[in-house]
């Protein structure tokens, strides 16, 4: 039997990993030496530091993260110390790249910005960019992506980084390194900024830190022609309050929070632990009851043209705006008392459950050929 010590947060947790021995939940934030000491197993979420500090001494034999990002983890301290580990790569990419088009959609309800006749650019092309960009091609958009570490040819057209900032729409979707050949860490400084065009969107769904969050706030005064969406920030959670007002989507680190993303997330690093631990028992997957459009809004939907559907569609599964909205009453409120940062996290904590649109199929009388050929791009991602 082993000792598994994981993140409160991570669904499913204890049902999924009682089957290997005892579990102590403890909160993620906060975890210390003492918490993991005994432990064999740790299964952690992307707040908890996992490195010497909190490992040495400690008989961990395998450390698994519930995420799709790394940059928490001391990879190399693991690696010296004959720890296994792994990530769940993947996870919550199909809700990230659904944050993006609600995003988008909430744009053409607000200010009627017709992001199919967009170009997009895509920074990082891996699970997340990489899908982002083939659903977008999917649905007609005209998309480059750059991406320095993958073969040239695994999309088309891939581009230097300055011509992606040229684009309508930039998304960045690289993760947090500092070093390596590309370190992405500050990649958007003051003059990559600069580059992003007149009326540009730029969205940072990747990590906080690969824009420099001090040059966005010098810029954005001035530059009051972009649109900014920021799921992810520096120093969260004590993020910089003073962004808020510059920003038109404000969220805090929940793109991919949707429960299907979360739930894969706890399923994947249950697989990796058994096949580590030699178990044989890869049986700790939960499948999630397929979605549906409800009955009500059916008429609504039928009759809508292809932005209003998209709309209506992201709005009954993520309505972005109702995040923004709670995230800057929730953080102005509590900013009051001093305690913002514990609020950035309470979000998260107390994050409804959301369900992805993928999988659901519609046909919609009012749209021609093309434009269900772009709706069902948009239900596939
Ligand atoms: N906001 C959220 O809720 C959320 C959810 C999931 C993932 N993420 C973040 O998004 C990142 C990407 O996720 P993924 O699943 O696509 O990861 P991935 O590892 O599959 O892909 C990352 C891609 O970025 C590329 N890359 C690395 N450095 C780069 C650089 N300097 N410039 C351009 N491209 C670079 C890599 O070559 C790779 O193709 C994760 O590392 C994570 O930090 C955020
Ligand atoms: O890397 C990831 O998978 C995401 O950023 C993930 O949603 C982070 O969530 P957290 O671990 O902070 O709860």
């Amino acid at each position: 039997m082993l000792k598994i010590v994981a993140d409160e947060n991570i669904p499913l947790a204890k049902e999924t990993f009682a089957a290997l021995g005892e579990v102590v939940l403890l909160p993620g934030r906060n975890m210390q030496a003492a918490d993991v000491v005994d432990a064999d197993l740790l299964v952690v979420r992307s707040v908890t530091p996992v490195n010497q500090a909190l490992l040495a001494g400690s008989q961990v034999k395998f450390v698994g993260t519930c995420t799709i990002g790394t940059d928490h983890v001391d990879l190399e301290y693991l690696d010296e110390q004959g720890i296994g580990f792994s990530n769940a790569p993947g996870c919550n990419a199909v809700s990230v790249v659904e944050y993006v088009i609600a995003a988008l959609s909430h744009l053409w309800r607000n200010q009627q910005f017709e992001f199919l006749s967009k170009t997009v650019g895509i920074i990082g092309l891996g699970m997340v960019g990489g899908r982002l960009f083939n659903a977008l091609q999917a649905m007609s958009v005209e998309v480059m992506g750059y991406d320095p570490l993958i073969d040239s040819g695994c999309y088309t057209p891939m581009v230097e980084l300055e011509q992606v900032l040229a684009c309508d729409i930039v998304c960045i979707h690289a993760p947090l390194t500092k070093t390596g050949p590309y370190p992405s860490e500050h990649m958007l400084a003051i003059e990559q900024l600069a580059l992003l065009k007149t009326g540009a969107v730029l969205i940072n769904a990747g990590r906080g830190g690969v824009i420099d969050n001090r040059a966005l706030l010098q810029l954005l005064p001035q530059r009051q022609d972009l649109t900014v969406i920021l799921d992810v920030f520096e120093g969260e959670p004590a993020i910089d309050l003073s962004l808020l007002p510059l920003l038109t989507i404000a969220t805090p680190h929940i793109a991919g929070y949707s429960f299907d993303g979360k739930v894969a997330g706890t399923s994947m690093v249950y697989q990796a632990v058994c096949q580590h631990f030699d178990l044989g028992v890869a049986d700790g997957g939960v499948s999630l009851a397929a979605v549906s459009w409800p009955e009500e809004q059916a008429e609504c939907l039928q009759k809508a043209a292809l932005y209003e559907a998209i709309s209506l569609i992201t709005r009954c599964f993520y309505d972005i705006a109702n995040d923004d909205k709670t995230t800057r009453q929730s953080l102005t409120a509590a900013d009051k008392l001093g305690r913002a940062d514990e609020a950035f996290d309470q979000l998260r904590k107390q994050y409804p459950v959301r369900r992805q649109w993928q999988g659901l199929t519609l046909e919609l009388d009012a749209l021609d050929e093309g434009e269900q050929r772009i709706l069902n791009a948009m239900l596939s991602i």
